[in-house]
């Protein structure tokens, strides 16, 4: 061994691992394990999706409009906030592979404005992939990204941006025609270039139809377990809000109760004079010191 690769060795006790890319999310695909992939919306929420050794994938969705900024919607969100928000997940992250969002007004007017959000949104670092609703009306806009090297994962089925059109935050694809027009749009992204797919509230029947005819992954929410992968809001899997949750969500744990309940355990504790505690939560001082101190003080007084 050299003596520069032991001493890298002797300072390094934690390696930090590389990021994935795209490739090692196709490994798992060939290997038909199935990848996971959960929503991060800040540098906390990103921190916890990093760590979780579970997680392959994280995406800045727009979603976080509605968790993390509290609008009714996902129209309303702001190019620069979002923005912002992905700055401070990708602050967080040196593991998963990340998807981010193009969000609603900042692709749609052209396709100079679609290549110049996305480009702007890639010069942030690490990310791995730009996600749009949509399919054959983005067929030029996906077809640039993916000719200036920016990997593309569709989304279809529901597509919230579209919401006011669709009938609100209802499964899609459950007649045969509409089905088929689903199924049409996927083997259109794939034939345009698209490296992933997100299926959004369709029938498991549907997805599984789908995931069966394409050969890149899809990425279910709301679409049973036949997709290549599954991808939850954190917000919703965690319990963060007090929002009613879609049927397709398994929640794994209520922070919210959990933190009202910790926080009235301090409430509590602060009127009862529990807290702080004056031999753990202060900072000692000698009393020599503070003698000397109301010594000195008396002459301010
Ligand atoms: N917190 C959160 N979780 C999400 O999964 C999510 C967002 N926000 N915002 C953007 C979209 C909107 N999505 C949603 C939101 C609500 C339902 C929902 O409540 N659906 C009802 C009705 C379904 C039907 O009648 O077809 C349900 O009971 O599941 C579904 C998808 C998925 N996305
Ligand atoms: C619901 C997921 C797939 C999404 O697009 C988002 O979080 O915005």
């Amino acid at each position: 061994m050299t003596i520069i690769k032991s001493i890298i060795r002797k300072y390094s006790t934690h390696p930090p691992k590389r990021q994935s890319s795209l490739s090692d999310i196709y490994k798992l695909y060939k290997n038909k394990t199935p990848i996971t992939v959960i929503t991060a919306h800040d540098y906390i929420t990103g921190k916890i999706a990093d760590k979780s050794s579970k997680i392959d994938a994280i995406l800045v969705g727009d979603s976080l409009a509605m968790v993390a900024k509290g609008h009714p919607s996902t129209l309303e969100l702001e190019f620069d906030d979002f923005y912002y928000s992905t700055k401070s997940v990708i602050r967080s992250i040196n593991e998963k592979f990340l998807i981010v969002d193009l969000p609603f007004g900042s692709f749609e007017s052209s396709i100079n404005q679609c290549i110049d959000s996305a480009i702007k949104l890639m010069k942030l670092g690490k990310i791995g992939s730009i996600k749009l609703e949509g399919s054959y009306e983005l067929t030029d806009r996906i077809k640039t990204l993916n000719n200036f090297g920016i990997p593309v994962t569709g989304h279809i089925g529901l597509q919230p941006q579209k919401f006011n059109l669709t009938g609100g935050f209802k499964a899609q694809g459950r007649n045969s025609i509409q089905a088929l027009e689903i199924f049409k749009q996927a083997l259109h992204l794939q034939e345009i270039g698209c490296k992933l797919i997100v299926l959004e509230c369709i029938p498991e029947k549907l997805s599984h139809y789908i995931t069966e005819n394409l050969n890149i992954p899809t990425i279910g929410i709301g679409a049973g377990n036949k997709t290549s992968g599954q991808v939850l809001v954190m917000s919703d899997a965690l319990g963060m809000l007090d929002n009613k949750l879609p049927k397709f969500v398994n929640p794994y744990l209520n922070i919210h109760n959990l933190s009202i309940d910790a926080l009235n355990n301090f409430g509590n504790d602060v009127k009862n004079l529990n807290f702080p505690v004056s031999s753990t939560h202060t900072y000692p001082m000698n009393d020599e010191e503070f003698e000397k101190f109301q010594k000195l003080a008396q002459t301010c007084i």
